[in-house]
C-alpha cells in the first residue's frame, strides 16, 4: 500500500522524477478527496495513471528526472592521450599507479540546457556492502569547457560544522532536500563553478577503510554506512545557458596494489 508520503517517495526514488508538482499527481492517483491518511496499492496507483505520468515526463520534460545528460565511455588502453591522463592523475593524487590504473573507463558527459544530475553519492552504502571487485574509492571530475550559465557542481554536505560525521540522519535529510534541480546550489556547503581544464578530486570511501576493502573484510554489519564518505554527496546543477562537458574518472580499488596502500 502506498500512502500519500510514500507515493511522493515512490515517484522520486523509484520512478526517478525529482521535480514535480505533488498535489496534482496525488489528486490524480488517489482521487480528489484523498485525505492525508488515504493509501492505495501500488498496482492501483500505476493503473490510475502513474505510468502515464512517467511516460509523459520522459517524453516531454525529461529534465524533471534525476539525471538529464548524455554520456559515453572511453577505454584508457586504446588511447595515448588517456594513458597520459592516468599518469598525470597518479602524480597529482599520489595514489599508487596500480590503483589509478584500476579506474573504470573514462565517462564523458554532456549536459545541454536544463541538463543536471540530482544529489547522489558515487558509491552508496549498499553498493559498498555488495563488495564488488573494484569499489570506486575516489572520483576525479575533469571539466572540459566553460559553461555560459549554471552547471555548477555542488557538495551541500561538505565543509560545514552543523553536521557531525556520525549524524547520518542529517545527511540523509540533506540529500533528500537536495533532489529538486533548483535546490542543488541552494543548500550551502561547497559550490564550484566549472572552468575548462579544472579538475576536482573527492573520496567516496573513507581512506581508513580502503585496506578493509582490499582484504574483503567488509562483511561486518553496517560496513557500507561506516565507510562511506557522507560529505561527498554532490549534484550537477542545471545548465541554464550553453552546455557543459565533463569527464569522470572513477578510481577503483582493484585486486592489485594492496601492498602499496
Ligand atoms: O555534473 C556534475 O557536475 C556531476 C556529475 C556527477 O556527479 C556524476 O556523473 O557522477
Ligand atoms: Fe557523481
Amino acid at each position: 500500500m502506498l500512502s500519500r508520503e510514500e507515493m511522493f517517495r515512490f515517484v522520486q526514488t523509484v520512478l526517478g522524477v525529482v521535480d514535480y508538482d505533488h498535489e496534482p499527481v496525488v489528486r490524480h492517483v488517489l482521487g480528489d478527496d484523498a485525505s492525508a491518511e488515504a493509501s492505495i496499492p501500488v498496482e492501483n496507483a500505476v493503473r490510475a495513471g502513474l505510468g502515464r505520468f512517467l511516460i509523459d515526463i520522459v517524453e516531454k520534460e525529461p529534465w524533471r528526472l534525476t539525471r538529464y545528460s548524455e554520456q559515453l565511455w572511453l577505454t584508457y588502453d586504446k588511447s595515448p592521450v588517456l594513458q597520459k591522463l592516468l599518469v598525470r592523475v597518479q602524480r597529482i593524487t599520489g595514489l599508487p599507479e596500480s590503483v589509478v590504473n584500476q579506474s573504470e573507463d573514462l565517462q564523458v558527459l554532456r549536459y545541454g540546457p536544463h541538463g543536471h544530475y540530482s544529489c547522489h553519492h558515487d558509491m552508496s552504502p549498499d553498493t559498498i556492502d555488495e563488495g564488488k571487485d573494484a569499489p570506486q574509492i575516489a572520483t576525479v571530475a575533469i571539466f572540459l569547457n566553460d559553461v555560459t550559465r549554471g552547471g555548477e557542481i555542488a557538495f551541500p554536505a561538505a565543509n560545514r560544522d552543523d553536521i557531525a560525521p556520525s549524524e547520518l540522519e542529517k545527511y540523509w535529510m540533506l540529500e533528500e532536500q537536495c533532489q529538486p534541480r533548483k535546490a542543488c546550489t541552494r543548500l550551502g556547503g561547497v559550490v564550484f563553478s566549472p572552468k575548462k581544464g579544472d579538475a576536482l578530486l573527492w573520496y567516496n570511501i573513507r581512506p581508513e577503510f580502503w585496506n578493509d576493502l582490499k582484504r574483503k573484510e567488509t562483511q561486518r554489519q553496517g560496513f557500507g554506512e561506516q565507510s562511506l564518505m557522507w560529505s561527498s554527496v554532490h549534484c550537477g546543477a542545471e545548465v541554464i545557458e550553453g552546455e557543459k562537458w565533463m569527464a569522470n574518472m572513477w578510481i577503483g580499488l582493484g585486486p592489485h596494489g594492496h601492498e602499496e596502500l
